[in-house]
């Protein structure tokens, strides 16, 4: 990986952005959305204090260069990825590194296989939200309000699907690190990805379907329903070689129904805005490793029905 060439993020979301705004001050980044727009971002950090951090922004449609990325970070959602990537591929070095954040565990496998540099994923707990998105309106680029809040600052696990890339994903790890963002590398990133589905997988269509913040999951009302869902995506993970937490999965992911219950999860928010969600991102692996190994999954076949897609 080139030392001074920039790094591109793709897509001005809230992660986008938080990756943006964090880098931006140790290293050259531009930031691609769907249109152009100022080039500083305002962020607010977890402590809630307000900053305007100076960072290249430019639409994807018209960037060009000129010097080619040594990094591309992928931050849309998982739908949108392969549509960005596609709009931005020709004007690539067809070995650029890119580094995926989704969520899910549909977008990591087909790039991997498609694209012709190495692909890394990223798995993190880093927790943001644009303000703007709750009500779906474009914010006045005038307004104070900020364009993405840092809601909790978590960690980022970064690997490649067939740890062929060791010493580019710790490179990547450390410039994060250097930006002051917790991340570091690791060679079991697939089992990480999968985990996080797991919490995903259960959490998100729920509050979703029901409309309740995260917490709500931990009620009386919806333990059968939760426990159900635990036990057949435990199933699935042995399937799948993917080693339980040492805690167990029901406390694994009881924990983060506690530690996050005052959430909307993302799967509620884009309900709420009435955006596409990330159903089959993180509920459909689950369904192809059912259908794969041959495992009835009344439980989850059920969920997938009545999320929104
Ligand atoms: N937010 C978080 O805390 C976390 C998010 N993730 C994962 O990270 C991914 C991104 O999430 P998040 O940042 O919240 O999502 P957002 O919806 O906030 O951001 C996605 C961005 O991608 C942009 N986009 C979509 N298509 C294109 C395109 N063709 N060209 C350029 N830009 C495009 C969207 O543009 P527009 O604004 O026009 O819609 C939007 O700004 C998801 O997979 C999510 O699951 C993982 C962990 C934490
Ligand atoms: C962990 C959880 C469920 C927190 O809300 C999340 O990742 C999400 O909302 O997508």
């Amino acid at each position: 990986m080139a030392t001074n060439a920039p790094w591109l993020i793709v897509g001005a979301g809230a992660l986008g952005q938080l990756f943006a705004a964090s880098l931006a001050q140790r290293q050259r980044v531009v930031l691609l959305g769907r249109r152009p727009t100022r080039h500083v971002i305002r962020l607010r950090k977890p402590d809630g204090t307000d900053h305007q951090i100076p960072a290249r922004r430019e639409s994807l449609e018209q960037w060009s260069g000129p010097e080619s990325p040594a990094l591309v970070i992928l931050a849309t959602k998982s739908h949108h990825g392969k549509t960005a990537l596609d709009a931005l591929a020709s004007r690539l070095p067809p070995q650029t590194p890119l580094l995926l954040l989704q969520n899910g565990f549909l977008l990591q496998p087909r790039l991997t296989e498609q694209w012709s540099g190495p692909v890394l994923c990223a798995s993190t707990t880093e927790a943001a939200y644009r303000p703007a998105t709750a009500s779906g309106m474009d914010l006045d680029p005038d307004s104070p309000t900020p364009d993405v809040i840092h809601a909790a600052a978590g960690e980022t696990w970064i690997g490649d699907l067939a740890d062929r890339h060791v010493t580019l994903a710790t490179r990547v790890a450390e410039c994060l690190a250097d930006a002051g963002m917790k991340a570091a590398a690791c060679q079991d990133i697939r089992h990480r990805l999968w985990r996080k589905l797991a919490i995903n997988a259960v959490i998100n269509p729920l509050t979703a379907i029901h409309r309740v913040r995260n917490g709500e999951l931990a009620s009386r009302a919806f333990r059968p329903r939760v426990a159900a869902l635990i036990a057949e995506i435990a199933h699935i993970m042995q399937a799948e070689d993917v080693p339980p937490p040492a805690q167990g999965w029901d406390v694994f992911i009881g924990d983060v129904i506690q530690a996050t219950a005052n959430n909307r999860s993302s799967m509620l928010q884009d309900v709420l805005a009435n955006r596409p969600t990330e159903r089959d991102a993180i509920l459909g692996p689950l369904e192809e490793a059912a259908r794969h190994h041959g495992l009835h999954l009344p439980a989850i076949a059920d969920l997938y029905r009545q999320t929104p897609p």
